[in-house]
């Protein structure tokens, strides 16, 4: 991007900037790194790099505009009216944008002489993590704006503040440099704030990478620690922060941070954040990234939303509901009773269905009325706004009476008294002031309806009236003139004007009483003192009604702001109540069951499915899902040792099924603690702190590390960190390497994970060596996918059970992909030599499954012999020799490495 700074010549050779182009200049060298939206009139301009790169990020048009230091000056431009759209491509295509305004009326300037510029200002800096407005941003997505504070150098503590502009809220975390990743992943944030002293950090460089351009550096005075505590106290006009719980100072340094940078993009305009909610860390089930990715929680392979597991079970039918559940599913819980008071409410909706039906018809299409009272606050809300709230109210009224004695479980019932929390008054003055139809913007004005106010409907008569008043008086002037074709007409320009066919113009002319104003070429037009009259009158009556009405604008967005945290309260309420419904609609359509979570360590699920393959099995309308079984609950009670979870160790044919299964029970333990219902006829979950899930390959390529280094980095932070309440689910460790080195890796793995992890996990491999492992460890069992040979085919029969596979079918499967039948005749013939070699080896080592692995994976070729300088050199035994000797012998092996 241009640098402004270096275009500001304080002695311009050629002439100095017009006023209008010095004060742009002076504006922009404040924002170098954001294209500056500059009003002039109806339209934002665009000068220099910033039009330059707009054109091309936008499509629209480059044009000139005047010349700077003898240059043209490139210029673009987007209309007022439609800029939300182009916002919305510039934010996403990574641009920062500021918004300059014009902040006094044109005619203040005039007065202060003839060369005198419309003051401006930058009144609002749009950012990825603070949008507001309704096209900008996804209805089912929250859009968080995060910051991340450390005290104490490089190991210091460290947390994370997050809002969500939009609808208010507003937590902070602690976190610490082993769940920095997986927080940050939860948070999802649409831009992440740092310090700039955090640029170099090496620890943090993954992160950065990943957010790309997400992530904002901003001075480290922003997150100062010492003064955080005072400005939070004063963002909220408190004089203590302890009624907002107890918040460690690095935590304060975030939050801070986060209203600092808030100010400093929203300017005079101050959101309405709710009070900082803390996030105890053990409250929710730790997900790092690589899990997330892999299970694909709220975003399918490629960032997509669709073919993500919240797709597949969002039947949510409010945008509010759907955000709730996106959030729920990022935080699973870990405490049991917050599990059972969230699943309480999904069983109680799943007895009634007539009842459900009616509540889901109630909520939906609900306005979304958090996003709408972010945007009022910001005094960036319209009518619809308004109206929003109002029918949110009646839609809460609605409900209540749909729920009205019954007896409801806790979360519903305090959802309803939530849903009545808003004044009753609030709704009475909505209903009455407001019109039907409500126009998008408040500056034309139109969305009081009529009988609300009598100032405004006496002065709406009178220029409804004086309307009137045209018609007749078009009518006199025709019989007056004797001119058929004469119209009164209007423009902004000559505003009302007397309009008649050229060749009539002279007669009209001639009358005295009309006065020429202007000459087209097939129209003449004329004004009267009537007519210049009747517009004054219209136009005084226009602008008494819409400065009335702006006045009751003012009047229902205080009145709704003064009762913000009430109308926030039944928001949240309808959220709960529509993520509460639609999770019993899913249940009940899916056939889904209540599993039983509780404190213990099981890990029991009878007839599980993989949610997202069953919906694409359906959807493709061939063979339905086959259901599996699992069961990891420590092996029977009555023993003396503390009883930790099982493992199993899964082997079977390459498409058999074992990366489904394996992500189907990790989905159902996020499932489970995110209160919901699980595709199962039966589960037993005790509660899993952390979820660890590897299956499928993870490209972090672009982060400069090979498939098979990221694979063992993750693989370290599972043995490193896994607690005997995790739950681990791995799918081919070791298979990026040599086979050899592989089947250590995954055998010593495994290992680790039962003697010293003692977790709970899942393990998939080809390496059916392993399996010997499951006598030497006594919480390990063998399970398999099964297939079945018939005529030289393989048929897949997705089906788990004990036992172990006795070959990979990769050759089949190969075949089935296409593989051309020469490559599979080879391959064939090459698998044939080392299975004879496997039977007919003998030898201790192949008492250890690992070394027949060994002999397996040798070439069918025979091995090489050693060079013979090698050989030679292997005879020697320099203890016994002379010197001479030894000058001999390096001679002759010299000669040898010659020959
Ligand atoms: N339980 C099931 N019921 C029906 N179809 C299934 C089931 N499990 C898997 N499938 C089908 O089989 C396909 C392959 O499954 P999956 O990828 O889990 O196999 P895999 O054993 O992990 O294969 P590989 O070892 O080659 O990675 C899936 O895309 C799905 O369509």
């Amino acid at each position: 991007m241009l640098d402004i700074a270096r275009t500001i010549d304080p002695s311009p050779v050629e002439g100095a900037p017009t006023p209008m182009m010095a004060q742009y200049l002076e504006i922009k060298a404040a924002y170098p790194d954001a294209l500056l939206f500059y009003r002039m009139g109806d339209f934002y301009e665009l000068f220099f790099e910033d039009a330059v790169e707009a054109s091309r990020a936008l499509g629209i048009t480059l044009t000139k505009r005047g010349k700077h230091l003898g240059a043209d000056i490139p210029m673009a431009g987007v209309p007022v009216v439609s800029s939300d759209d182009y916002l919305q491509k510039l934010i996403a295509g990574g641009y920062r944008v500021a918004v300059c305004e014009q902040v006094e009326d044109p005619a203040e300037a005039k007065k202060r002489g003839g060369k005198s510029v419309v003051r401006r200002d930058v009144v609002r800096l749009v950012t990825p993590g603070t949008l507001t407005e309704e096209a900008l941003l996804d209805p089912a997505r929250a859009n968080h704006l995060a910051t991340l504070a450390r005290i104490g150098g490089p190991r210091g503590a460290m947390a994370i503040a997050f809002c969500d502009l939009s609808t208010g809220l507003f937590r902070i975390a602690p976190t610490d440099e082993d769940r920095l990743f997986a927080d940050i992943a939860a948070v999802d944030p649409s831009e992440l704030v740092v310090p700039d002293t955090m640029r170099e950090d090496e620890a943090l460089r993954p992160l950065f990478s990943r957010l790309g351009r997400a992530l904002r550096f901003e001075p480290a005075v922003l997150f100062d620690g010492a003064s955080a505590s005072e400005r939070l106290c004063r963002f909220y006009g408190v004089a203590t922060l302890d009624g907002f719980g107890a918040f460690e100072r690095v935590e304060m340094a975030a939050g801070a941070a986060l209203i600092g940078y808030l100010g400093r993009t929203q300017f005079e305009a101050r959101p309405t954040l709710m009070r900082p909610e803390r996030v105890e860390p053990d409250r929710f089930m730790l997900i790092d990234p690589a899990t997330r990715a892999s299970l694909e929680l709220t975003r399918a392979v490629g960032g997509r939303r669709q073919g993500s597991l919240l797709d597949t079970i969002d039947r949510c039918v409010s945008g509010a509901g759907s955000r709730l559940l996106a959030s729920r599913l990022a935080f699973p819980l870990t405490a049991t009773a917050e599990i059972a008071r969230r699943q309480d409410a999904v069983a109680w909706m799943t007895g009634d269905n007539r009842l459900r039906r009616s509540l889901r018809e109630a909520l939906k299409g609900l306005p979304d009325i958090e996003r709408a009272l972010s945007r009022l606050a910001l005094d960036r809300g319209g009518p619809r706004d308004l109206g929003a709230v109002a029918e949110a109210g009646e839609r809460a009224r609605l409900l209540a009476g749909l729920l009205d004695g019954r007896e409801v479980p806790a979360e519903v019932g305090e959802a309803l008294a939530d849903l009545a929390a808003p004044p009753t008054e609030l709704a009475a003055f909505l209903g009455a002031t407001l019109g039907d139809e409500l126009p998008l913007r408040r500056g034309e004005g139109g969305f009081v309806g009529s009988g609300a106010c009598e100032r405004l409907d006496e002065a709406r008569r009178l220029r409804d009236e004086s309307r009137l008043v045209l018609g007749d008086l078009q009518v006199r002037y025709i019989a007056e003139t004797g001119v058929r074709a004469l119209k009164i007409r209007h423009n902004n320009v000559l505003g009302y004007f007397v309009e008649v066919p050229e060749a009539q113009g002279a007669s009209l002319q001639a009358t005295g009483v009309f006065s020429h104003r202007q000459t087209l070429a097939s129209a003449m037009r004329f004004t009267t003192p009537e007519l210049a009259d009747l517009e004054g009158r219209i136009a005084e009556a226009g602008s008494i009604a819409l400065k009335r009405e702006l006045e009751l604008f003012s009047a229902m967005r205080a009145a709704v702001l003064a009762a913000a945290d009430e109308l926030r309260r039944m928001a949240d309420a309808f959220g709960r109540l529509d993520v509460a419904a639609a999770l019993a609609e899913l249940a009940v359509s899916g056939n889904w069951t209540r599993p039983i979570v509780d404190d213990s360590l099981a890990f029991r699920v009878e007839g599980g499915r993989h949610p997202v393959v069953e919906a694409a099995l359906k959807r493709g309308g061939g063979a339905g899902f086959v259901a599996n079984d699992c069961d990891l609950s420590p092996p029977a009670a009555g023993r003396r040792r503390a009883a930790h979870g099982a493992i199993w160790l899964l082997t079977g044919p390459n498409m058999g099924g074992k990366s489904t299964f394996l992500r189907q029970n990790a989905l159902i333990a996020v499932l489970a603690q995110i209160g919901a219902f699980v595709p199962a006829a039966h589960a037993h979950i005790g509660v899993v702190d952390r979820l660890f899930s590897r299956v499928g390959a993870s490209d972090d390529l672009a982060e400069g590390r090979s498939t098979f280094m990221v694979e063992m980095v993750e693989t370290a932070a599972i043995l490193n960190q896994a607690g005997e309440r995790t739950l681990v689910v791995l799918d081919e460790i070791g298979r990026g390497t040599a086979t050899y080195d592989g089947l250590s890796i995954a055998f010593a793995a495994v290992e680790h994970l039962h003697e010293v992890n003692r977790c709970r996990a899942l393990f998939a491999t080809h390496f059916h060596e392993m399996t010997a492992l499951s006598a030497r460890l006594s919480r390990l069992s063998n399970a398999t996918v099964r297939v079945r040979e018939w005529e030289g085919e393989v048929v897949f029969l997705h089906e788990v059970g004990p036992g172990v596979a006795d070959r990979s079918y990769g050759i089949q499967v190969a075949r089935l992909a296409g593989l051309p039948p020469v490559v599979l005749d080879r391959a064939r013939q090459v698998l044939g030599e080392l299975e004879k070699g496997e039977r007919t080896g003998g030898g201790t080592l192949d008492d250890l499954p690992l070394f027949s692995a060994a002999r397996a994976a040798a070439p069918p070729v025979a091995a090489a012999r050693p060079p013979p300088a090698l050989e030679a050199l292997r005879a020697v035994d320099p203890d016994a020799m002379t010197p001479r000797d030894a000058l001999e012998t390096l001679y002759r092996l010299k000669g040898l490495l010659g020959s």
